[in-house]
């Protein structure tokens, strides 16, 4: 360093040791050290070690001064920019916080008035609507007059200034501004900050400490005694150390350096203000209490001290008041994963983007599907209402041996109703229910499908009584082959894990339907698990003259019940869908006998009735999509492996 910059530094110095200097003239020794060593390195006279070294040591003395709140040694204007800080950061429930302030108040002519009745000594009633309390100074122009009047104006005040005390030192309370007055009139003992005064207010008037600058200054301008009688019995604290605190009120200036004004014994007496991170913890209390709907168990919880509680030398290290970023974040992540997770306990493990695909299969009931709609297939519907509907509805009943089968296979022809049934079942049984395609499971991101496999389960098992209906199952759950993908053959051997899983747990309401027209295909492990396999056969006479009347019920037709009767006889060997389909065409039958120039003008009325003599044109084009050699396979099946009689 050059020789002028070791004269200044040597001053400064002195000046900082001398013990003489007030914490301004400290701080700005601080500053100007900085300066000294960030300019000694621009100027390469001072290594970048040495520079940081001495920076850090400096920055950290400045600070202390800065941020003390030792009026003796410390500035603590750190206070003001902290908390203009702070106050960026609150939400809207910060609101609520009123801007009646000490200077708000004190301005008002009765207080005024009051005041001056209590320097001549002189008890002065004051008649409630005398008392105008003007607030929203600082919500800039949203001025709203309150008459300081019985409830109201206690409330007022009470919001202002935080909840009342309990009443533990006092046998009389005093709350309206009669009472206050009265009060005050008795004297000195008020005045004097005795804790047993009458009087019961809060003890944090927590938007006066708020704002300091712009509160203290106005406090300090009146004259000092009137200000502190005004203060000691209008607005006593239940704690007196407090109570001296922020009544004795100096201003910033006097706190500061004159300290002799008060000629107290407590050397923080004329301080009245908190550091910023005291200010800062109770801001949080109060945000974190206002956000828990007020339940103080849960603010007990969010209590940060931000080392309010270690003792500050004026060497120790800088806490910040403002929560850092990342500490900002671990509190907002630990709070926002409370909620769910009593419902995500079992699915931690998941994915979110995989339960959300899951979640998306589950199937929302559409057209409802009722057992009736369903035409014969007695059988079929009597098991299953006695192995699913029932046994949900009723699980106290079917326990034990009496315990429902955990997995079903519907098997027989296609079109002969096994997706109607699953349907019907998901509509019924008042079951969440899963409908799951063999390609939402495969994926081609390899590993994706078994964590689709388990978190379906997982998921099943959170949302029971649970069916999981996996249609065609014969593509998810065919035999596996030596040939076959690496892949789906590990979805395979989970599916088989978590069936098995689902088929041995005796708590779990978790009920796997299969369905398939190709049974020989699936693997004899698969085939184990689904228990209950029900043969779904082509529609008997009985059920195919159902499906026809109940389609033909919705449109005008003009079928006797001979030639109905005739058209189910000649439809022996056809399936539901083949009924269906045969039905669609004849009643397209009265539309193909309209002119085409007819066509575009004709209304719907004067389309013709359905007749006999349009199915016999459909039966020519309509084959049974099923034949014998096909139903022989699935006979045999049954015979081998179906649970049919
Ligand atoms: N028993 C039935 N009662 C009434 N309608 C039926 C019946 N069986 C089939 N159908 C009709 O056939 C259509 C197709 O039936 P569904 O999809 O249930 O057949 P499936 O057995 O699942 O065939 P696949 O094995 O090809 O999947 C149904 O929408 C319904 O209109
Ligand atoms: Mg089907």
């Amino acid at each position: 360093m050059s020789g002028a910059h070791l004269d200044e530094w040597q001053r400064r110095s002195f000046d900082i040791s001398s013990g003489n200097s007030t914490p301004e003239q400290t701080a700005d020794a601080y500053r100007a050290h900085i300066l000294s060593i960030q300019y000694a390195w621009a100027s390469s006279q001072l290594s970048q070690a040495g520079m940081a070294s001495l920076l850090r040591t400096y920055s950290e003395r400045y600070a202390a001064v800065l941020d003390s709140d030792d009026p003796h040694t410390g500035l603590n204007n750190y206070a003001e920019s902290a908390l203009h800080l702070a106050r960026s950061q609150r939400n809207y429930s910060d609101k609520w916080e009123s801007s009646l302030t000490v200077e708000s108040v004190l301005q008002l002519p009765s207080v005024q008035k009051m005041i001056q009745a209590s320097t001549g000594g002189d008890s002065f009633p004051v008649a409630p609507a005398d008392v105008n309390v003007t607030v929203g100074q600082e919500s800039r122009g949203s001025s709203l007059s309150a008459p300081f009047t019985g409830v109201r104006s206690e409330a007022a005040l009470f919001k202002t200034l935080g909840p009342p005390q309990p009443k533990s030192e006092v046998s009389n309370t005093a709350t309206t501004p009669a009472d206050i007055s009265a009060e005050r009139s008795r004297g000195s003992d008020v005045s004097s900050g005795n804790p047993n005064s009458s009087f019961q207010l809060p003890a944090r008037p927590q938007p006066l400490f708020s704002h300091p600058s712009s509160a203290l200054p106005q406090v300090n301008s009146g004259p000092a005694v009137s200000t502190q009688n005004y203060q000691s019995s209008s607005f006593p604290t239940s704690n007196p150390s407090k109570r001296k605190n922020f009544y004795n009120s100096d201003g910033e200036d006097g706190g500061r350096g004159q300290h002799g004004g008060h000629g107290g014994a407590d050397p923080r007496a004329g301080s009245n203000f908190k550091t910023a991170r005291e200010q800062f913890i109770v801001d949080q209390q109060k945000k974190y209490q206002s956000q828990r709907g007020q339940n103080p168990g849960m603010a007990a919880n969010v209590k940060k001290s931000l080392g309010a509680n270690r003792p500050r030398g004026a060497f120790s290290k800088f806490v910040s008041p403002i929560p850092r970023q990342e500490e900002e974040e671990s509190v907002a992540s630990r709070n926002s994963s409370q909620e769910p997770q009593i419902l995500d306990e079992r699915l931690k493990n998941f994915e979110p983007k995989i339960i959300e695909l899951i979640m998306s299969e589950i199937m929302d009931h559409g057209p409802p599907v009722a057992w009736d709609d369903i035409a014969g297939l007695e059988f079929a519907k009597t098991t299953i209402k006695e192995i699913v509907v029932w046994p949900m509805l009723r699980p106290d009943i079917f326990t034990g041996l009496r315990g429902p089968p955990k997995g079903i296979l519907l098997f027989g022809p296609p079109g002969t109703g096994k997706t109607l049934i699953g349907k019907c079942i998901a509509c019924q049984s008042g079951a969440t229910f899963f409908s799951i395609s063999a390609s939402s499971l495969t994926s081609k991101w390899v590993g994706e499908g078994e964590k689709m496999v388990r978190a379906l389960f997982a998921i099943a098992r959170c949302h029971q009584p649970a069916v999981i209906f996996i249609d065609e199952i014969d593509s998810l759950l065919s035999q596996r082959t030596d040939g076959e993908h690496d892949s789906s053959r590990r979805i395979k051997t989970e599916f088989l894990v978590q069936l098995d899983g689902a088929a041995t747990a005796a708590e779990d309401r978790i009920l796997v339907l299969g369905a398939t027209n190709r049974p020989q295909e699936i693997d004899e492990a698969a085939r184990r698990r689904l228990a209950k396999r029900l043969y779904i056969p082509l529609p008997e006479t009985a059920a195919r003259h159902q499906i026809v009347t109940n389609l033909m019920a919705r449109e005008k037709n003009q079928l006797r019940e001979q030639e109905l009767e005739s058209v189910v006889t000649s439809t022996e060997g056809f399936s539901g869908a083949d009924m269906t389909q045969l039905c669609r065409e004849a009643a397209l039958g009265p539309i193909r006998s309209i002119q085409l120039s007819d066509i575009a003008t004709i209304t719907a009325d004067q389309v013709r009735p359905i007749l006999y003599g349009d199915f016999q044109e459909a039966l020519k084009t309509v084959r049974p999509s099923v034949s014998t050699k096909d139903l022989e396979l699935y006979e045999d099946w049954n015979k081998t492996f179906g649970c049919g009689r």
